[in-house]
């Protein structure tokens, strides 16, 4: 079954519902973002999700102290660097690290082969900030990774209209979504979990 990646989450409801629905990531934005969130508040919801659910933090071109902070006050089980960090960058830090890199052609698909980490997530290349512009890439660039299907995580305008025909193509581990859960700008509860109800429920065999 595709693992699921609710991001951008700021308020209680929203978090239950994607809990309940069967999410295994919750994604807290750190960088600049409408869905930003702070260290503060991102640690009162962190004490609602239950162990089973992954507490990731996304970062972009973040300070390692800010990273540190993060980690310990929050209890994140991921960091996700969503900049143009390096991999010594990732590594020095020491985390389990999932790294998004923009796609708009085969050599960007080859940058993951550079870094060793947990996960690979490939997502459109942002608009006003670096992600979450829900905007879908070319899946078909996926055609040929060098890396293992099970550390690939596809983002990039997901939505519970789309999720089906992108895991049937790209036949990911995981999927990750923020503006595709969304309703005149703020996440939907329902919306949430169609999504993940669909993503879930799709197999991912050809
Ligand atoms: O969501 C944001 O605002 C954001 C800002 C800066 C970096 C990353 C961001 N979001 C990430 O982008 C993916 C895809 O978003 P979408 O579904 O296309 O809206 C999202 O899941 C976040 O990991």
């Amino acid at each position: 079954m595709v693992k699921v990646k609710i991001c951008g989450l700021m308020e209680e409801k929203h978090l239950q519902a994607a809990v309940d629905a069967g999410a295994t990531w919750i994604g807290f934005m750190f960088a600049k973002s409408k869905r930003q969130i702070s260290i503060e508040r991102a640690s009162k919801l962190a004490k609602l999700i239950p162990s089973h659910v992954q507490k990731v933090g996304v970062f972009v071109n973040p300070a390692e102290e800010e990273v540190h902070n993060a980690v310990e006050a929050v209890g994140l089980d991921y960091v996700q660097y969503h900049g143009c960090e390096g991999p010594s960058f990732i590594n020095n830090l020491g985390y389990p690290a999932i790294k998004a890199i923009s796609i708009r052609s085969y050599e960007d698909v080859e940058k993951a082969s550079h870094y060793d980490v947990d996960y690979y997530l490939f997502d459109a290349p942002g608009t006003n900030y670096a992600g979450g512009s829900g905007h879908v890439f070319d899946w078909s660039l996926l055609d040929e990774l060098s890396i293992p299907k099970n550390r690939v995580i596809l983002a990039g305008g997901l939505n519970s209209e789309n999720v089906s025909r992108a895991i049937s193509q790209v036949e990911p581990f995981g999927v990750d979504v923020s503006s595709g859960v969304e309703k005149d700008g703020s996440k939907d509860s329902d919306l949430i979990k169609r999504f993940i109800e669909t993503a879930t429920t799709t197999s991912v065999l050809k």
